[in-house]
């Protein structure tokens, strides 16, 4: 079964269309990266796929047609991390992943030992124990990055959607954070679509990846069909030499010959 199954989504946005008849598929336990340049589209699908904004044509999650799962339902399946979270004013570390585990505690219950042990055991796992009590608002764009990721764990949804996860991450931590996603995949079988804007790192990590352009699908399959120099130069504008690494095709920008000394 898979875990997502997107047909036709189309997404209009102030009058404009945003998403323009996209197809994605994401088999359960695989992990599939949304690239694309800028405004292309790609977190617009991601919130589509997470029930944050309205969308036609169909989308389903393990099977069931997205609009007919509950709230909380849902919540159960699938975890986000979104670019820019909204945080709530004060908040602590630990209250905040913590959040994660609302979709379990009963209506106007209150979290059970097995709840604050969940949270804590991702609290760890992402090393961030030392900060379980500090504010929010005072770590920095990295530390707080990697609490998002943590609450969307505490969440154990078997679907894991992340927006752009390693932006304000330096190189150390953005293995470290996606090393544990992949670990999470191959353990729990949990299943990733992540927007990326770092290519030779989405290739690394992703059995596919689904090129947007345009709000339209234009390349998809995997890393090193869709990493090329042509397609990234006709996507991207971009000049980029596509080397084979390890794990996947490596993209290295080249400056141009007239800019050069
Ligand atoms: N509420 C809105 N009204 C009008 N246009 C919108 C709205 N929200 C998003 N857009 C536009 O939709 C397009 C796609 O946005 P989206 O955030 O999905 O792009 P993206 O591919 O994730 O880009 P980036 O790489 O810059 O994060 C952009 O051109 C954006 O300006």
């Amino acid at each position: 079964m898979s875990a997502v199954e997107a047909l036709d989504v189309r997404v209009t946005l102030g009058g404009a269309t945003i998403l323009d008849g996209v197809d994605l598929t994401v088999a359960a336990g695989e992990w599939v990266a949304v690239i694309g340049p800028n405004g292309a589209g790609k977190s617009t699908m991601l919130r589509a796929v997470g029930g944050l904004l309205p969308f036609m044509g169909s989308i389903s999650l393990f099977g069931t047609p997205a609009d007919r799962l509950p709230r909380r339902q849902r919540a159960r399946l699938v975890a986000t991390v979104a670019q820019a979270p909204v945080v709530p004013a004060g908040m602590a570390v630990f209250d905040y992943v913590l959040l994660g585990r609302t979709p379990y505690v009963p209506p106007l219950g209150r979290e059970s030992a097995a709840d604050l042990a969940a949270a804590g055991e991702v609290l760890d796992r992402l090393d961030l124990r030392r900060f379980a009590g500090r504010q929010l608002a005072t770590l920095s764009g990295g530390e707080r990055q990697r609490v998002f990721l943590a609450r969307a764990l505490a969440q154990g949804a078997p679907l894991l959607l992340l927006d752009e996860p390693t932006t304000a991450l330096d190189i150390g931590h953005q293995q470290e954070v996606l090393d544990l996603v992949d670990e999470l995949r191959r353990d729990r079988g949990l299943t990733v679509l992540a927007t990326m804007h770092d290519l030779s790192i989405a290739g690394e990590y992703a059995d596919r990846m689904v090129l947007l352009a345009s709000g339209r699908v234009a390349a998809s399959g995997a890393p090193r069909d869709v990493l090329t120099e042509e397609l990234l130069a006709a996507h991207y504008g971009a000049r980029v030499r596509v080397i084979d690494g390890d794990h996947g095709p490596l993209v290295v920008p080249v400056r141009s010959t007239a800019s050069g000394a």
